[in-house]
């Protein structure tokens, strides 16, 4: 008797899953009558941008889903249904990254050029963007219809993309390229720049689809794992914006540039909160300036305000209050909670 085969999720698998969604894309009809031209650059926009990240928020999805059902393997129906939805997520960064790049002039993205870079490309991106938004309600329209969550799922999406734009709006204006009015930077606006642009789409959204496909109505569990997923969420940032500055590039995959970049991280707002009147000169004079004695000076002033040990104390405060919450909560197995936790707390990349 042929062996079925049993799904293991790995991102291999998950890698399969954008192969039949990219091929269901290529398959529309609008996309079927287009000239060869245009087909070729609607595949190129989906194969350069969509997948090459980690893929972690999409691959997140079928765990939630199988910790939920208390299951190690999903059902075979369920696994193309959490994957795709996983997807979306991915698309949804896609979508971001493409936008975010061309906003914030970045250079390369995930190593390559970033797609706007792209000599043929150009303006051009602010079109294949929108594209690749719209294909996650093409996805979610292929795989959820007939599903009794199929509307929450679509306002979700659409929930999520509105505070990520938020989040976008909150850190171009508190953080302009250029000099910057330092005054902006304080943890309260920090927060919610991470809060809006970077938890509730990396930690809130593949949690909340896997509890839609789980069947999981209640507004008060949702309430509790937006909760703790959020202040998972800041905590990732914040661990990232550490990193930026006090990891090794060897292990990180790349050389930090906050300090040269002007940005509103988690060290400049919490070093300006702690600053002496002479120490914000400096910082005033230094920071957002890429000669490395200038940036130099900055990590000198991180040293004497030792900002590495009110990190160390901040991470362990963090994960302490965010164990308590999650075995307090009855909402759901405390698996769907720690299996993220425990991928983030104390890394390394
Ligand atoms: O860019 C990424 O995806 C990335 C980069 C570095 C990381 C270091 C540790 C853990 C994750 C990670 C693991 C699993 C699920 C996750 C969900 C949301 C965010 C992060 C997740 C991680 N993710």
């Amino acid at each position: 008797k042929r062996q079925r085969s049993t799904y293991t999720h790995t991102r291999e698998s998950f890698m399969d899953v954008y192969n039949i969604l990219r091929e269901e894309l290529m398959k529309d009809p609008v996309v079927q009558s287009h000239p060869s031209h245009a087909k070729e650059w609607f595949q190129e926009v989906l194969d350069y941008n969509v997948p090459g990240g980690k893929l972690n928020r999409g691959m997140a999805v079928y765990d939630v889903l199988a910790a939920i059902k208390g299951a190690e393997a999903l059902a075979e129906a369920d696994v193309l249904q959490a994957n795709a939805l996983g997807w979306c997520i991915e698309w949804l960064q896609a979508f971001f990254l493409v936008a975010d790049d061309i906003m914030d002039g970045s250079i390369t993205r995930r190593g390559q050029p970033c797609w706007y870079k792209q000599e043929k490309v150009g303006m051009i991106a602010c079109n294949d963007y929108i594209l690749l938004e719209c294909c996650i309600f093409k996805i979610i329209k292929q795989h959820m219809a007939g599903h009794p969550g199929y509307l929450k799922v679509m306002e979700l999406f659409h929930e999520v993309t509105y505070q990520t734009a938020h989040g976008q709006l909150l850190d171009l204006t508190t953080a302009p390229q250029g000099r910057v009015d330092l005054s902006k930077y304080t943890l309260d606006t920090y927060m919610r720049i991470v809060t809006y642009k970077t938890a509730y789409y990396s930690f809130y959204l593949p949690v909340a689809c896997g509890m839609v496909l789980a069947g999981i109505t209640d507004p008060q569990a949702y309430a509790t794992a937006e909760d703790i997923l959020l202040d998972m969420g800041r905590y990732f940032q914040i661990q990232d914006d550490y990193l930026d500055c006090y990891g090794d590039p060897e292990v990180i995959g790349k050389i930090g540039t906050d300090i040269e970049d002007n940005k509103c991280s988690w060290l400049i707002c919490t070093a300006l909160q702690h600053a002496s009147q002479e120490q914000q000169d400096i910082i005033k004079a230094h920071y957002g300036a890429s000669d490395p004695a200038s940036v130099a000076h900055i990590k000198e002033l991180y040293e004497k305000l030792d900002l590495e040990a009110k990190f160390k104390a901040y991470e362990a405060q963090s994960y302490a209050t965010l164990s308590q919450r999650i075995a307090e909560q009855t909402a759901m197995p405390r698996l769907v909670f720690t299996s993220l936790l425990d991928k983030i707390y104390k890394r390394c990349k």
